[in-house]
This record gives C-alpha cells, sequence and structure tokens, in this order.
C-alpha cells in the first residue's frame, strides 16, 4: 500500500484511490500476458498430481502459494490493510509490526480470495494459455501467484473505495441509512459509478492491445532489420482500429482481459465494498 494513502490516517481520497486502480490495472495485464506464455499445465492445479516427497496431496499450485506466503507473512506483509492472505496458519513476522494508522474498520475481516481463486483458475486460466503440458510447472506458478497476489489487492483495494465514499459529506447521510436498513440493492446502486467503468474497459483494451504486441510479428524482435519493419505499431497510432488489432499478433487475449475485469474484478470489487460497507456501523 502507498504509505502516502495512509499518512494521514484521514479519509482515502478516491481519485488517488482510483490513479492506484488504474496502475494495478498494468500490473494485472503484465502478469496475465507473462503467465501465458506456457502452457495451460493442468496438472499444477489438481490434487494429488505431483507426488511430492513429503507425501503433500494437495495441488502444486496450494503447496507453492502457502510456501511463499509464509515467507511473506515473515516480513510482514499481510499486516499491511491491502494485502490478503490465500493460505491459511501462515506464521508470525520475524520483525516487529508496522504502525498502519486506522483507515478502514476492521480490516482483515473481509478475505474473498477463495472466490478470486476459483474464478483464475478455473476461468482465466483456461482462457489465456494453451491447452496442454510444457512441464513448466514451476514458471507456471510462480506467474500465478503474481496474478493472484495482483487480482486480490485490486479487488481487496475496494475497502478503501467504500470508505472514501462513506467518508463524503455529499453521501454519508444516504449511506449510513442504508447500511442501517441492510439495503444491498440501493447500497450497489449508489456506489456504482456507471461512467468510471465504461471508461475503465475501454483504457484496458487499449492497454491490452498496446502492452500485448507481439514485436517480432511486426520485424521488431532481435533477429529483425529495423528497416525491413513495414508494420506500424499500435501504440504509434491514434487509436487501435481493428486493421492494427489483425496485423500485429498478441501475446494475450484482449477481449479476455476486459471481460475478466467486467465479469469478475469490477462486480467483486463491488462486492467487497458492499460487505465492507454491511459492516462499518458494527
Ligand atoms: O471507482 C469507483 O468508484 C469504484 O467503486 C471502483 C469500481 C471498479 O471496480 O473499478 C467499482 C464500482 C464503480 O462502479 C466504478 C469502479
Amino acid at each position: 500500500m502507498s504509505r502516502n494513502l495512509l499518512i494521514l490516517g484521514a479519509a482515502p481520497n478516491l481519485s488517488e484511490l482510483r490513479n492506484t486502480l488504474v496502475r494495478l490495472e498494468d500490473t494485472i495485464i503484465f502478469a496475465l500476458i507473462e503467465r501465458s506464455q506456457f502452457k495451460h499445465n493442468n496438472s499444477i492445479y489438481k490434487a494429488n498430481k505431483m507426488n511430492f516427497r513429503d507425501g503433500y496431496t494437495g495441488s502444486f499450485l496450494s503447496w507453492f502459494l502457502k510456501e511463499v506466503e509464509s515467507v511473506h507473512a515473515k516480513v510482514r506483509r499481510y499486516q499491511s490493510p491491502d494485502e490478503y492472505p490465500f493460505t491459511n496458519n501462515l506464521p508470525e513476522p520475524v520483525l516487529p509490526p508496522l504502525e498502519y494508522p486506522p483507515v478502514l474498520v476492521d480490516p482483515q475481516e473481509i478475505n474473498i480470495n477463495d472466490e478470486i481463486f476459483d474464478v483464475y483458475v478455473n476461468t482465466v486460466i483456461p482462457g489465456i494459455t494453451a491447452q496442454g503440458d510444457d512441464t513448466n510447472y514451476g514458471s507456471s506458478a510462480t506467474r500465478d501467484i503474481e496474478c493472484l497476489q495482483a487480482l486480490s489487492r485490486r479487488i481487496h483495494y475496494g475497502k478503501f473505495v467504500a470508505e472514501s465514499k462513506f467518508q463524503d459529506p455529499d453521501c454519508h447521510d444516504e449511506y449510513v441509512r442504508l447500511i442501517k436498513e441492510k439495503n444491498r440493492d440501493r447500497l450497489m446502486e449508489l456506489l456504482t459509478n456507471s461512467r468510471v467503468e465504461e471508461l475503465l474497459l475501454k483504457r484496458l483494451k487499449a492497454k491490452a492491445l498496446i502492452y500485448g504486441q507481439d514485436l517480432s510479428s511486426a520485424g521488431l524482435d532481435g533477429n529483425s532489420n529495423i528497416n525491413d519493419s513495414s508494420q506500424p505499431l499500435i501504440g504509434l497510432r491514434s487509436s487501435p482500429s481493428d486493421a492494427a488489432e489483425e496485423k500485429i499478433k498478441s501475446r494475450v487475449d484482449y477481449d479476455l482481459v476486459v471481460s475478466l475485469y467486467r465479469d469478475y474484478v469490477i462486480p467483486l470489487t463491488k462486492e467487497v465494498e458492499i460487505e465492507y460497507l454491511l459492516h462499518r456501523l458494527d
């Protein structure tokens, strides 16, 4: 978490929070591109597939996640109010606790990482990877963990967004009333900003197109003579046209990145916002 956002212990500023969400789009797109260079490697997601010498029977990814999160817990990662682990019973930090000003009310209570894990393994991975097994299990699982952590941070950021909206003097009384009524539907309407969502999805498609460009298909990889390049790069055009989309081979399915956000990332962020608000007055 950016220390600047927390330093004052005051209401988080919505436009700063949105800037962080925009930056996390880049992190997520690049993480997905990194993972998509390897095949599906389905056996890393299945229990009892890897013959662990110590008799472990879970999936390779679950084992790896637990190991990585154990190290990260020791260096205080999960004391930060925007970091949520996927596994339980993690070790205590080896360093003294960090002081975070109290911005959220009961920040660690809501953790929807099980849902994020499920969507990632069963929907995202089969979508962004080629079918099959290339035996790059460690590399694939390393990228999976990066993707999962970035998605989790992005989605749980909904708590800060919700806190900021709750403290907005223009809406505060309305939020209090709806929370007391436990009126989920009206809360959902109040916190939804369709214009922001629409812009986000447009921006995301443009980013996925630009970041995903495979420069070897444009004659600009290390093996090409620069003068051979006849293909214009999408990033150098004023807007990514359909023609450009066809010419440049993409390393990631940009429509899939957009649908990942539209169908999962934004709805799950809103779910976190609602859950947070419903407990805000406890
Ligand atoms: O920016 C906000 O206001 C948010 O609540 C975040 C977010 C998102 O997930 O990107 C979610 C709900 C809004 O409708 C718009 C965007």
